[in-house]
This record gives structure tokens, C-alpha cells and sequence, in this order.
């Protein structure tokens, strides 16, 4: 642990949208790390941030979008002279996160291959391009590495699947294609927006796989941006649970699966289908999200917490230590030390010790 190399570092990121109702104010005050090599996962309802956080991470932000504080600084290595850099691609400009940045150093693998390929391009043709426009690799050079990058992604007869345009594949083997892409420029980090939603389940526990192998030969750090905690309980070291644009809860795997402390975190855990016991009753958190194009005042989550504190009504909670803990961080006035103590629902504890006891 102890030379674990901080590569992603956001602090206090704010970020909000102009639209025609008023300003959104979508990301609230974000603060994540990740590490060299490790896989940290960012989850929550829809709407609560977690695309946006990751766009922002890649300058993608949608046109109407503008950070208003915060920075996001990213460690590299030169590749020429191995020095060690750090930028804040917040203050980076569009040229610089086009060369540098964007499908270079940090790679994304978007929900749905068949959006990210273009359908009227051989898939050769679209794993070489990057190579050839970031690295101004030769013709000859990418396409040989082209070949390298769909064998690692585990396609067969890969000098064939390069004359193939994407529909005449199945979609597994786009989402191969889309992370033989990614990986094209040698990234540090990779990150998965719900990479696997759109797979049937068998190839979604390969894809899950493929993507964990690649990690560990590459060394990569990789985000996944999900609401399926079954996803999260399979890959993750760290996860990050996001709420109304503020992120709640942060710990260990072990720390959010079986000792959770943000009664947010409790419902999510609560609503995550159950893997082998389909008559379990599915909860679902009641209520919804607020609207963030009005001032939150107070813990957002509130109104929709049973166990909300009258102070939740009138001031954001800070963040906590979880004491004994280095790693897991909660959001909450519930983990003031004057604050009464109340523990997670009987049922959630109950599956989360099956949970334990089964190694889920
Ligand atoms: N271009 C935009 N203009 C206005 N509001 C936006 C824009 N993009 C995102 N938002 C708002 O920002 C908030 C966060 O959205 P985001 O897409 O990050 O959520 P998410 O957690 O990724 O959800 P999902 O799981 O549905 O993808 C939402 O309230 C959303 O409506």
C-alpha cells in the first residue's frame, strides 16, 4: 500500500449547466482519487453525476456545461524522458486535451458499442486511426499492432475481423472492438461507463473479466461508472457513492458492502437484486432525486431519508472519518458524535452477512 501512486486527483469540483429553466448545478462539490493500477467505481441513481464527473475528466463537458471551481490534476510520464508530470486538464485548452488527453492518456468505453463505432468503417480502419493520428504511427506499425489489440481482447481470426464492418459482429465482440480501441493508445486510465448494460448476461461477466485481465497486464487504473452494484462488487477496490451531484459515501469494497453507513448507501444496497433468491420483495428508495436547477439546502437527501435529522433541513452535512478507518469517508450528520445512533435496516444486515458468508 504504502507506494500506491495517486494518479487522478479531484477536489472540490463544481459544475453546472445553463439550460432554458436555469442553471443546473450538477456537480457539487466533488473530491476522488485513483491510483495506479487500481479500479475505483463511482455509483448512484440516474441524474446523480457520475457521467458528467467522468465527461469532465475527459474535457468532454456537454456545450452548455462550465466548471465553476475545482481542479482535476492528472500525473503522466513523459514518454520520451519518463519525467513525472502533473496538470490540471481543467486549465488545460481544447488542443492540449485533444493531444494529450483525450483517447490517449485516459480512454473511455461507453455503454453501447454500436454508438462509439462508426458503421461504415472497416473495424481495422478504427482500431489503426488513433494509433496513426496520436502517435503518427506508420500504416504498416498500427496495423500490426491492430492485429496485437484484438487477439488481447481475445477476438479470433483477427486479420479477417479487420475487413468486417460492426453490425456484421455480435455484441460482445463490438464491445471487444470498442476496448481494443480504447487500449489502442496505450491509456493510463480506462474508463467504463456502464460497459456491460447492453450484453446479455454471460457476455457481460466476460467482458467484466477481459477488461480485469487487461487491467493487470497493463497496469491500468480503471473507473467504472455504474448503478449496478453487482458490477461494483466484481471489479472494484474503491467505491464512490454519488448523490444529487455530491459524493456520499467513499470506501473499500468491503467498507460500502458490508458496513455501509449512509442510509443512501442502505438503499442502494437494499434495491441490488438479489442474486439467488428472486421472492426477496425489491426495495426501492422512495421518493426522487431533487431537481438541482434550485438550491439545495441542507443534505439533498433529506426527504428521502427516514432517518434525516432536523439539522439535514437547514445544513450540509461535512464529511467523516469512519473511526478506525483511513479509507471510508461518509457524508452524513448521522456520523456527528451527538447524533443519535441508528443502524442500517434488519433486512439489509441480513443480506449483507449472507452476502459475506456466500464471499458474493
Ligand atoms: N447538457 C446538459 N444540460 C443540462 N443538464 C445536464 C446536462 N448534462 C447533464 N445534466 C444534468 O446533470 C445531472 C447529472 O447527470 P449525469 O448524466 O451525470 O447523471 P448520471 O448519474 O450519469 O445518470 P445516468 O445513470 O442516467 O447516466 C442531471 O441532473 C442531468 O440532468
Amino acid at each position: 500500500m504504502a507506494d500506491r501512486e495517486r494518479i487522478l486527483k479531484i477536489r472540490d469540483l463544481n459544475i453546472s449547466f445553463k439550460t432554458d429553466n436555469g442553471n443546473v448545478k450538477a456537480i457539487r462539490g466533488v473530491n476522488l482519487d485513483l491510483y495506479k493500477g487500481e479500479t475505483i467505481a463511482i455509483v448512484g441513481e440516474s441524474g446523480s453525476g457520475k457521467s458528467v464527473t467522468t465527461k469532465a475528466i475527459m474535457g468532454i463537458l456537454a456545450s452548455n456545461g462550465t466548471i465553476d471551481s475545482g481542479t482535476i490534476d492528472y500525473v503522466w510520464y513523459d514518454e520520451y524522458t519518463g519525467e513525472r508530470q502533473e496538470r490540471d486538464i481543467v486549465q488545460m485548452s481544447e488542443r492540449e486535451l485533444q493531444k494529450e488527453i483525450r483517447g490517449r492518456k485516459i480512454a473511455m468505453v461507453f455503454q453501447d458499442p454500436m454508438t462509439s463505432l462508426n458503421p461504415t468503417m472497416t473495424i481495422g480502419r478504427q482500431v489503426m486511426e488513433p494509433m496513426m493520428y496520436h502517435y503518427k504511427k506508420s500504416k504498416q506499425e498500427a496495423y500490426q499492432k491492430a492485429l496485437e489489440l484484438l487477439e488481447l481482447v481475445g477476438i479470433t481470426d483477427a486479420e479477417k475481423r479487420m475487413k468486417n464492418y460492426p453490425h456484421q459482429l455480435s455484441g460482445g465482440m463490438r464491445q471487444r472492438i470498442v476496448i481494443a480501441i480504447a487500449l489502442s493508445c496505450d491509456p493510463y486510465v480506462l474508463i467504463c461507463d456502464e460497459p456491460t448494460t447492453a450484453l446479455d448476461v454471460t457476455i457481460q461477466a466476460k467482458i467484466l473479466e477481459l477488461i480485469q485481465e487487461i487491467q493487470k497486464k497493463k497496469n491500468l487504473s480503471v473507473i467504472y461508472i455504474t448503478h449496478d452494484l453487482g458490477v461494483v462488487a466484481k471489479v472494484a477496490d474503491y467505491v464512490n457513492v454519488m448523490y444529487a451531484g455530491k459524493i456520499v459515501e467513499t470506501g473499500t469494497i468491503n467498507e460500502i458492502f458490508y458496513d455501509p453507513r449512509h442510509p443512501y448507501t442502505w438503499g442502494l444496497l437494499s434495491a441490488m437484486p438479489d442474486l439467488d433468491t428472486d421472492d426477496d420483495e425489491l426495495y426501492t428508495i422512495p421518493g426522487t432525486p431533487p431537481n438541482l436547477i434550485y438550491e439545495v439546502k441542507g443534505d439533498a437527501f433529506a426527504p428521502r431519508n427516514k432517518y434525516a435529522l432536523n439539522i439535514d433541513l437547514r445544513l450540509d452535512p461535512p464529511t467523516y472519518y469512519v473511526p478506525g478507518s483511513k479509507t471510508h469517508k461518509v457524508s452524513s450528520w448521522l456520523m456527528h458524535e451527538n447524533a443519535p445512533k441508528v443502524e442500517m435496516p434488519e433486512a439489509l444486515r441480513r443480506r449483507l452477512d449472507k452476502m459475506k458468508k456466500e464471499g458474493v
